[in-house]
C-alpha cells in the first residue's frame, strides 16, 4: 500500500514492476492520476490525445497482469501509447513528445525495452505479436505476443491476414480489440456495424457474466476450474463471432474502463490453456476529459491546449493549407464534371475530403484504413468511366504500391493520385515522412508525376489531372500552409511534361521540383550576390521530364543542380539518367543532385528537418560553390 497517502501513487510507479506491487484496489487511483498526467503533458506538447485517454485503464491492467517486457506488448498505430510511455520509465520525458530530440509520438524500439515493436502505420500489431509469439515458442522462451488494436485499425486487410495465420501461436497470442467506435472519423463499413451489433447484443459483461461466458470458452480443464468459482452460472452460448470463426476464443464485450472487470479477465486469459484469444473491450475515445469526449473527432490530434478550457492553440492566420486548396479545387472540378469522385482511406479530414463529401456525398468514399483496396477500387471506377481522385498521404500510399503498378499503371487506367504530406512532415517523424512517392511512382511506365511548387500550382495540377484521361497521373504537395501566392481565378491546363523558367540566369541552373522552389530562389539571390548569374526552373514534372528545357539549360550553363523533397531515385536520378543517355555529361558539365539523405530522419520541426537534410538555401549555395571549385585533378572537392 502507498506508505504516504499524500504522495500520488503515480510518483511511486516508474515501471510496471512498481505497478505490480500495488493492490488491485489502488489501480483506480493510479489510472485517474495517469489520465491527469497525460492531459497535462499533451496540453503542453500537442499530439494525439483522444486515443490515449481511452486506454488509460487498459494500459494499467495490461501492465499489471502481464509480465511486460517479457510479454511483448504492441500498440497498433501507437498513437495511444502515451499512458504506456508514462508507466514504462518515460514520464520524465513525456513533455518532450514529438519534438526534436524528444520522445516519439509512436512506439519505438530504440526508445524502450517496453516498446518491442515500432508502430505508426496501422494494423501491423497482430502480425508482429504473432511473430514474437511464435519466436518465443520455438526458442522455448517465456513471453506472449499481445496486440492492442483499435476498431479502425481492424478495418485493414493486414489484420485479417494475421488472424488467419494465428492458430499457430496457441495461447501465446492475445489480441485486445479496443473498440471505441471511432477511427479518426467515425468508423465505416461492415466491420464497424458488426462490432456495434456485438456490443449491443450482449450487455457489458460484469464479472458474473464474464465468468459464465469466459468459462464456456475455455478448454475443459480450465472450464471445470472456472465452474468452481462462485461466479459461475449456467453458461450462455454466445453465437460464434467472426473472430471465433478465425480460430480465436472470443471474450467480451467488456467495459474497457472497468478495472474490476479488466483485471480478472486478463488474469484468466493469461492463465488460459489454449488460444489464441481475442478480448473485445469497449472504450470511449477521449474518456475522462470533457473537451475531448464532446469533440466530434474526440481530440484525435490536438495542438497545445489550455487544460482548463480545452481551447487549442490557434495557428496564426496565414496562407491556406495545401490540403484546403486541394479540396476546394477538387470540389470546383466536381461541380463541372459529374464523373469526378474522390476516395480516402480513413483520412477524410486530413485529406480535406470531408469538405468534398459535404458537397458530393454520393461521389465521396471513405473506405476505412484500406489503402490497397482504395487504389484498386479507384481503378475499377476509372475502368467504368469515372474520374476518381485517390487522396492518400504519400507515406500511406506506400502500402498500395503493387495495386498502383498492377491495377492502375499496367492497365493505364486514368486514376488521379492526390498525394498529400509529400516530403518531410515534422512531428510524426520517419514513419510518416513522404519521402519515396516520386521514387516509387516515376519509375512506372505510363505514370505522370507532378509536384506543386506552391498553392497556385496545385490548383493548376488538380485541373490538369481532372482532364488527363490518357492514363494515371499523380500530384504531390506538402503538409502545412502555402506560400501566400494569389490563387488563380481560372485554373490552367498544364502541358504534360513541361516545366517553366522562374528566373533567368547564365552560369548556374537550379532545377527545382515542388516547394523547394522557395529555397532555390533564395539561393539564386545569394549566388547572384556572389556574381554568379543563376537560372531557376520549376520542372513541375518528375515524369515525363521536360527534356528540351533541361537539355537547353545543360548546354548553356556550367553547373546544374537538381533539388527535390524526396529520396534518391527521384527527380535527380531521372535527370542524371537523361543527361548521361544524351552524353550531356561527357563535356565536363557539373551536375549535382540534392535530395533527402539516405537515413530515416527523426521527428522535429519541418524546417529543422530540411536543414538536417541539407535542402535549404545555404546548402544549395554551398553545393554550387563546391561544384565550381571542382579541381582539374578530377577530385571533387564537394566530397572533401
Ligand atoms: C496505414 C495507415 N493509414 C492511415 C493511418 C492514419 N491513422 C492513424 S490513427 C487512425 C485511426 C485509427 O483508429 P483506431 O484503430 O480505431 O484507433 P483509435 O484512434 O480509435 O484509438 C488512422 C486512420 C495510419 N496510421 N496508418
Ligand atoms: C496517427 C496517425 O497516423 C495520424 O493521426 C497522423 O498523425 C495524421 O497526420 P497529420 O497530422 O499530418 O494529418
Ligand atoms: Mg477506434
Amino acid at each position: 500500500m502507498n506508505a504516504n497517502p499524500a504522495t500520488p501513487l503515480l510518483d511511486t510507479v516508474s515501471t510496471p514492476e512498481d505497478l505490480r506491487k500495488l493492490a488491485p484496489a489502488q489501480l483506480r487511483q493510479l489510472a485517474d492520476e495517469l489520465r491527469a498526467e497525460m492531459i497535462s503533458a499533451v496540453g503542453q506538447t500537442g499530439g494525439h490525445l483522444g486515443s490515449g485517454l481511452g486506454v488509460v485503464e487498459l494500459t494499467v491492467a495490461i501492465h499489471y497482469v502481464f509480465d511486460t517486457p517479457v510479454d511483448r506488448l504492441i500498440w497498433d498505430v501507437g498513437h495511444q501509447a502515451y499512458p504506456h510511455k508514462i508507466l514504462t520509465g518515460r514520464r520524465d520525458r513525456i513533455r518532450t513528445l514529438r519534438q526534436g530530440g524528444g520522445l516519439s509520438g509512436f512506439t519505438k524500439r530504440s526508445e524502450s525495452e517496453y516498446d518491442p515493436f515500432g508502430t505508426a502505420h496501422s494494423s501491423t500489431s497482430i502480425s508482429a505479436a504473432l511473430g514474437f509469439a511464435i519466436g518465443s515458442k520455438i526458442k522455448g522462451e517465456p513471453g506472449r505476443g499481445i496486440a492492442v488494436i483499435g476498431d479502425g485499425a481492424m478495418s485493414a486487410g493486414m489484420a485479417y491476414e494475421a488472424m488467419n495465420n494465428a492458430r499457430e501461436a496457441g495461447n501465446r497470442l492475445i489480441v485486445i480489440l479496443n473498440d471505441n467506435d471511432m477511427s479518426i472519423a467515425p468508423p465505416v463499413g461492415g466491420l464497424s456495424a458488426y462490432l456495434a451489433r456485438l456490443v449491443s447484443s450482449g450487455q457489458f459483461l460484469g464479472l458474473r457474466g464474464l465468468a459464465r461466458k469466459f468459462a464456456r470458452r475455455l478448454p475443459r480443464p480450465l472450464h471445470l476450474a472456472a465452474k468452481k468459482t462462485d461466479e459461475f452460472a449456467r453458461g450462455m452460448a454466445m453465437g460464434g463471432t467472426l473472430f471465433e470463426e478465425l480460430g480465436f476464443y472470443y471474450v467480451g464485450p467488456l467495459d474497457g474502463h472497468d478495472l474490476d472487470a479488466l483485471v480478472p479477465v486478463l488474469e484468466n486469459v493469461r492463465d488460459a490453456g489454449e488460444g489464441p484469444i481475442l478480448i473485445h473491450v469497449v472504450t470511449q475515445k477521449g474518456k475522462g476529459y470533457a473537451p475531448a469526449e464532446n469533440a466530434a473527432d474526440k481530440y484525435h490530434g490536438v495542438q497545445k491546449f489550455d487544460v482548463i478550457t480545452g481551447e487549442q492553440a490557434k495557428a496564426p492566420a496565414g496562407p491556406p493549407s495545401y490540403t484546403g486548396v486541394f479540396a476546394r479545387a477538387l470540389t470546383a472540378e466536381a461541380r463541372r464534371d459529374p464523373t469526378i469522385c474522390a476516395i480516402t482511406a480513413a483520412m477524410p479530414s486530413g485529406t480535406g475530403l470531408d469538405s468534398f463529401a459535404q458537397a458530393f456525398p454520393d461521389r465521396s468514399f471513405d473506405v476505412g484504413i484500406a489503402e490497397q483496396h482504395a487504389v484498386t477500387f479507384a481503378a475499377g471506377l476509372a475502368a467504368q468511366g469515372m474520374r476518381p481522385f485517390c487522396a492518400i498521404y504519400s507515406t500511406f500510399l506506400q502500402r498500395a504500391f503493387d495495386q498502383v503498378v498492377h491495377d492502375v499503371a499496367i492497365q493505364n487506367l486514368p486514376v488521379r493520385f492526390a498525394i498529400d504530406r509529400a516530403g518531410l512532415v515534422g512531428a510524426d517523424g520517419a514513419t510518416h515522412a513522404g519521402s519515396f512517392d516520386v521514387t516509387y511512382l516515376a519509375t512506372l511506365p505510363n505514370m505522370v508525376v507532378m509536384a506543386a511548387a506552391d498553392e497556385a500550382e496545385l490548383v493548376h495540377m488538380v485541373h490538369t489531372a481532372a482532364l488527363h484521361d490518357s492514363g494515371p497521373i499523380a500530384f504531390r504537395y506538402p503538409r502545412g500552409n502555402g506560400t501566400g501566392v494569389a490563387l488563380p481565378e481560372v485554373p490552367q491546363v498544364l502541358e504534360i511534361g513541361k516545366g517553366r523558367i522562374v528566373r533567368e540566369g547564365a552560369k548556374v541552373a537550379i532545377l527545382s521540383l515542388g516547394t523547394r522552389l522557395t529555397e532555390a530562389l533564395k539561393a539564386a539571390d545569394q549566388l547572384e550576390a556572389k556574381g554568379l548569374s543563376t537560372t531557376v526552373a520549376d520542372l513541375r514534372f518528375a515524369k515525363p521530364l521536360d527534356s528540351d528545357l533541361i537539355r537547353r539549360l545543360m548546354l548553356s550553363h556550367e553547373v546544374v543542380v537538381t533539388v527535390e523533397e524526396g529520396a534518391i531515385g527521384g527527380l535527380g536520378a531521372h535527370v542524371l539518367t537523361m543527361a548521361s543517355d544524351e552524353g550531356l555529361t561527357d563535356a565536363g558539365l557539373r551536375i549535382r543532385t540534392m535530395r533527402l539523405p539516405d537515413v530515416f530522419q527523426d521527428h522535429d520541426k519541418p524546417e529543422a528537418q530540411y536543414d538536417e537534410a541539407g535542402l535549404n538555401a545555404p546548402q544549395i549555395v554551398d553545393t554550387v560553390l563546391k561544384a565550381l571549385r571542382h579541381n582539374s585533378a578530377g577530385v571533387n572537392e564537394a566530397r572533401a
